[in-house]
């Protein structure tokens, strides 16, 4: 397993080692052994998360706040994504700058997002298996977000407007501005 920094603090990209043969191939999602000794981090990961999309389809930019920030390992099982995080921590040099990285079920790169972090994704083929870990539980309570248009970010999501099919909480989002006012 390769660890490459993202240019954003605490974020970074890992290319797992793939075995290939004729039959197809293999490689481990996850081993915290290996995943400690090359990343120095001692993060237990409890729950799993799997959502599918359709082409256009863009999902966040969300965060889970306070004790129920989340970390995420993150890959793409099947398909292609435009993946997508914000530093939203406050202390730290990278604050407010955003970083994208195309993850797909072939190029088996997976993403480590920090708690602190915004995080959504473009769905940039039909049928997207997205899966993830996550080193904190679920919270309704503790969700939260920006809108993924917004002006200030204004990210480049790949997916032409007539294409886009976003949630109506996600629409519904506030603002960065918004959001820092709060
Ligand atoms: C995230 C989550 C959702 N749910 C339920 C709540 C809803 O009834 C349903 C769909 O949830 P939501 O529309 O928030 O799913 P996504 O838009 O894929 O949200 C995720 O998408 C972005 C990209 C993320 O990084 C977050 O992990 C997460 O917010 O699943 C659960 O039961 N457990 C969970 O951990």
């Amino acid at each position: 397993m390769t660890v490459k920094q993202s240019p954003l603090k605490d974020c970074f990209v890992i290319e797992p080692k793939v075995f290939k043969d004729e039959r197809g191939s293999f490689f481990e999602s996850f081993n915290q052994k290996t995943f400690k000794k090359n990343t120095g981090l001692d993060i237990e990961f409890v729950q799993d998360n799997q959502s599918i999309s359709q082409y256009g389809t863009i999902r966040g930019l969300h965060f889970q706040t306070g004790d129920f920030a989340q970390a995420k390992l993150i890959r793409v099982a099947k398909g292609e994504v435009l993946d997508v995080v914000v530093d939203m921590r406050p202390d730290s040099i990278t604050y407010l700058k955003q970083f994208s990285y195309i993850l797909t079920g072939e190029n088996n790169h997976q993403l480590f997002v920090p708690r602190g972090f915004a995080h959504g994704f473009a769905s940039l083929s039909d049928d997207v298996i997205f899966v993830y870990k996550c080193d904190n539980y679920y919270d309704k309570a503790s969700e939260s977000g920006i809108l993924f248009k917004d002006e200030t970010l204004n990210i480049d999501w790949k997916i032409p407007k007539k294409d886009q099919i976003v949630s109506e909480k996600d629409q519904n989002l506030p603002t960065l501005e918004t959001f820092l006012s709060l």
